[in-house]
């Protein structure tokens, strides 16, 4: 089976980057960024913008969302669970944010990440999609399904803008 397409969306605004607390399904109990499957029919972008007023209550263009990352997950140990994710920076939205059944929103500073309650692959990738750089990262997870047991990680693109 090939594996599932999903997305992640990260607002960056004054220093802060928005991510939320996971209450239920995959990955309850961490700290993730805001994202999901995408639909049939959907744009990488249109489902990036749709979970994000979803999940958090920002309403986005989806030409506002640049391309961060592309990031591949496999678990071995888990093979339903491997996912492809495309990441998104966006610094222009509308609306307040709020929090759902799935996701509590909190501001996280770009410099300290709660890298300790996050995807373990989080620390690879995330500080240099928040410097603006774009990468491609691989990411396998042992039998624990929780730790990383191999990481490679590509700079593929310096963004004009950083955060
Ligand atoms: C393994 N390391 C990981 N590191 C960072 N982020 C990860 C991740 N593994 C999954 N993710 C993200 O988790 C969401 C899952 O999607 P998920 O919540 O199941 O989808 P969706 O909101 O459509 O859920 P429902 O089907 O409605 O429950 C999706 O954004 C995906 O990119």
């Amino acid at each position: 089976m090939p594996p599932l397409r999903t997305c992640l969306i990260l607002p960056v605004r004054a220093g802060r980057v928005l991510l939320g607390h996971k209450l239920r399904g995959f990955g309850a109990g961490k700290i993730v960024g805001i994202g999901g499957k995408v639909e049939p029919g959907e744009s990488l972008e249109q489902a990036a913008v749709r979970e994000l007023a979803e999940e958090a209550g920002l309403i986005v263009d989806p030409a506002d969302a640049q391309l961060a990352a592309y990031l591949d997950f496999r678990f071995p140990h888990r093979p339903e669970w491997d996912m492809t994710s495309q990441v998104f920076v966006v610094r222009r939205w509308a609306g307040q944010v709020r929090a759902c059944e799935e996701i509590r929103p909190e501001w996280f500073a770009v410099d300290a990440p709660p890298f300790a309650r996050m995807w373990d692959e989080n620390r690879v990738w995330l500080p240099h999609v928040l410097r603006g750089e774009r990468v491609e990262l691989q990411a396998t997870y042992g039998a624990d399904n929780d730790r990383l047991t191999e990481v490679s990680l590509r700079v593929v693109q310096q963004v004009t803008r950083g955060v």
